[in-house]
């Protein structure tokens, strides 16, 4: 597998691909000068030609950094769950996902492209995950409810049953979402509300 990102969350990814007994062959930064990694790998700008066949995951945590490198990777997308990771069978899973460890994943989810579920998160029944969404450790996502792309759910935030948050919006650590969140929101506290 190729990563692409070197920071906290790329060692994440290199931990739950090790746990999966997959290799890390070449890591792609735009500083790759700089990158100190632990494991012997390829190191790189980012660059097509360089093992076109191997797939790749983006490994980057901010969901907006992410997409704009998913618009210029020509490698196919890879996928990172870890042996902890609970996704229940009835799951639809897009491409570079990353599911970490000891994360929960009803029934009927559907989760969308290069969606990071953090450590210990819980995704409940039923629910969707725009592209490029990111659920951070420990939240739990009660049944139903639908996340639009982009969108960031801060550590240990609740989402309460049917709730639908837009697009990249951000709800801050330890929230409670209790209504519907607009399209570029900034919510945060229990009950969450605005804080832009
Ligand atoms: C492995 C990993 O690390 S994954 C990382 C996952 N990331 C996260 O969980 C981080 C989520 N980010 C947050 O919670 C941030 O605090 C944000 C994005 C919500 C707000 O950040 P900023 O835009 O910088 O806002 P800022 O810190 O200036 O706070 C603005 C106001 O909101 C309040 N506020 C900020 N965050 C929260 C929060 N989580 N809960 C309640 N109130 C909050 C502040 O106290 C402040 O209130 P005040 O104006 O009355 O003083």
């Amino acid at each position: 597998m190729l990563i692409y990102g070197a920071g906290g969350h790329a060692k994440v990814v290199a931990s739950i691909l090790s746990a999966c007994e997959e290799r890390v062959v070449g890591l792609f930064d735009d500083d790759w000068q700089n990158v100190i990694w632990p494991d012997q790998c390829i190191l790189h700008g980012y660059d097509p030609l360089i093992m076109p066949i191997e797939k790749l995951i983006i490994a980057i945590g901010g969901n907006q950094a992410r997409r704009q490198v998913a618009e210029k990777v020509v490698h196919s997308f890879g996928l990172a769950i870890h042996p902890t990771a609970l996704v229940d069978r009835s799951v639809r899973v897009g491409t570079g996902v990353v599911i970490v460890h000891n994360t929960v994943v009803q029934a009927g989810g559907r989760i969308g492209d290069h969606v990071i579920i953090n450590t210990a998160a819980i995704v409940d029944h039923e629910c969707i995950l725009g592209n490029f969404a990111h659920i951070g450790p420990g939240a739990t996502i009660c049944g139903g409810v639908r996340v639009g792309e982009c969108s960031l759910v801060g550590a240990g935030s609740v989402v309460l049953p049917g709730v639908s948050i837009g697009k990249e919006c951000i709800i801050g650590a330890g929230s409670v979402v209790t209504r519907n969140v607009p399209d570029y929101a900034k919510v945060a506290g229990n009950p969450a509300r605005n804080i832009d």
